[in-house]
């Protein structure tokens, strides 16, 4: 079993939940820049507060913002979007690559057996696209919640899904308190506060800042040093960087109640 963190007044961290998109692998760019070339077809384009509202929810949800926030709902529905979408997704999601440092925190966390699942808002059929490369290190994973899971009533910000995954795990229903998740979009960074877990947030450098006050820690380029990637011109995290945080999750789970 794990190694527990003795963390006062709040038990210890014994099980970690990961998110998906955005935080193992770099499949967020794909939904922005379809997004980019649906807009530019209205002559608006795609920002990051948008993007910021959409990321990490369930599909059909993320779709009504979009239509609505950027005032295009006259024109194209919700489901319509979805259909556009979805044609140039299924291309993109089959080249899905890791992020920066995920296959060492995976593996880095499975080496001193401390259980991980994923909770992602991605349904079952784009899950498999996603992975399709990268299925020997997802199988360290004891299970999966995705966002078609019927007990997922809500997507995030709603704690279904990390509350599902919590249940699941061999020994469970893990106590909330107990569980460590990591995310990168601030509505699954809610979700996990909504589940009263404790949560480390992974922001991409380009959301606003104000999405970094809710998150028990928050592991930024900044802070941890990281490195412009000449090829896409995204800041990427070091690849220590996370497994470093899990190292750390004592000091992580510490910091716990003092954000409210
Ligand atoms: O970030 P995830 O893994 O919950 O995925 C959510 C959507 O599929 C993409 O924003
Ligand atoms: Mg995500």
């Amino acid at each position: 079993m794990s190694t527990p963190a003795d963390v006062a007044g709040r038990g210890s961290i014994t099980h970690v939940i990961l998110d998906m998109d955005g935080l193992l692998l770099d499949t967020e760019k794909f939904y922005t820049e379809v997004q980019e070339i649906i807009l530019a077809r209205f002559n608006k384009t795609f920002d990051w507060s948008l993007k910021a509202k959409m990321m990490g929810r369930k599909a059909i949800e993320a779709a009504r913002i979009f239509v609505e926030e950027s005032g295009i709902s006259d024109s194209l529905s919700a489901e319509d979007f979805l259909v556009e979408r979805e044609a140039m997704l299924q291309d993109l999601f089959p080249t899905s690559e890791l992020m920066p440092g995920a296959s060492r925190l995976i593996k880095h966390l499975h080496a001193k057996n401390i259980p991980i699942c994923i909770a992602t808002g991605t349904h079952t059929r784009h899950y498999e696209l996603k992975t399709q490369r990268h299925k020997e290190l997802f199988s360290l994973m004891h299970h999966v919640v995705r966002g078609d899971d019927p007990e997922v009533k809500q997507g995030k910000p709603a704690p279904d899904g990390f509350l599902a995954a919590a249940r699941r795990f061999k020994d469970g229903p893990v106590d909330p308190q107990n569980v460590l998740v990591f995310e990168d979009a601030p509505s699954g960074v809610l979700a996990a506060k909504n589940a009263k877990m404790n949560v480390v947030m992974v922001p991409d450098p380009r959301l606003d800042i104000s999405h970094q006050d809710v998150a028990d820690q928050i592991l930024t380029s900044h802070q941890e040093g990281g490195q412009r990637d000449a090829s896409c011109g995204c800041t990427l995290l070091p690849s220590f960087s996370r497994t470093e945080a899990v190292e750390r999750y004592k000091e992580v789970s510490q910091s716990v109640g003092t954000h409210g």
